[in-house]
């Protein structure tokens, strides 16, 4: 039996800024994660602090399950940028060039292309149930003001287009928007402006934990926008807070690529683990 209230090794990693705690179960029977657990892990006064949390559990269909949690506790079901920092630890540990990875969205495959690691976000969700949306309406155009679009990357996505994304209203607006009416599981807020045909800037109030340096799953859900209102190409640059992602839509999904960096590994104690489990 697993003791619950053992020592947890963690790593930090960083994905174009976007803050990790990445936890390996990979050798135990189930997860180790609970809502309190991780809410406790993501105060970061009381805790350590991230944007979210990833757990690698061993699968019955790919080559590991993944499972992620917001700094408040509750669940994402997505989250690109942890999954290109999972995808870049676990292909280096194993020597492989490709990796398939179970999320909530379903089986998403990675790829080591000459040295840069890319992974398949999978295709848009853009019919209003999906996002999921409270009513039918153009998912293109939100009646919402401002005018913005809605995406679903197993996750939802309220991307506003803007002439300065620097002078956006972010924390203010996001915190807003992050609750509307309209989004009844809540959702991520993007505010994008464009400043060449594959070229965005980027600023995010992620759902469940507020203002991040980057969001892949917001990156994707963006670039999909953009490209659905004819303002760019299939493949971008979106220069995010914390670095540059890149973003290619093909027919098999939108591709993620970005700056991954590996920036310390630690253990919560025991006492910490019992004290909030
Ligand atoms: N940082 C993540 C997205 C987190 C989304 C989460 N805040 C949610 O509740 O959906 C990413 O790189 O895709």
């Amino acid at each position: 039996m697993t003791d619950v209230n053992a020592p947890l090794a963690f790593v930090k990693m960083h994905g174009a800024g976007n803050d990790f705690v990445i936890i390996d179960s990979m050798h135990q029977a189930d997860g180790v994660m609970t809502t309190a657990l991780a809410a406790a892990i993501g105060d970061r006064h009381r805790g350590v602090g991230f944007d979210q949390l990833a757990e690698l559990r061993q699968s019955d269909a790919a080559d590991l399950d993944l499972d992620f949690w917001n700094a408040d506790g509750s669940r994402a079901g997505a989250c690109g940028n942890a999954t290109r920092c999972v995808a870049d630890m676990v292909m280096t540990a194993r020597g492989l060039d490709r990796l398939r990875i179970r999320t909530a969205r379903g089986i998403l495959v990675a790829e080591n292309r000459q040295g840069q690691i890319w992974v398949n976000m999978g295709a848009p969700l853009l019919d209003w149930q999906d996002i999921p949306l409270a009513h039918a309406c153009d998912t293109d155009h939100l009646p919402i003001e401002g005018d913005p679009a809605g995406v679903g990357m197993g996750n939802p996505h309220c991307v506003f287009f803007v002439a300065d994304a620097d002078a956006a209203p972010v924390a203010a607006l996001g915190r807003d928007i992050e609750h509307h009416a309209l989004f009844p599981q809540a959702t991520n807020v993007e505010f994008a402006s464009v400043t060449a045909p594959d070229h965005l800037r980027l600023r995010v109030w992620e759902r469940g934990t507020g203002i991040t340096l980057a969001c892949g799953s917001g990156a994707c859900a963006t670039a999909v926008a953009a490209h659905r209102r004819g303002l760019t190409g299939r493949r971008v640059r979106i220069d995010a807070d914390g670095g540059q992602l890149l973003v290619d839509w093909r027919d098999d999904g939108v591709w993620l690529s970005g700056p991954v960096a590996h920036v310390f590994d630690a253990t919560l104690s025991a006492e910490f683990i019992a004290a909030h489990r």
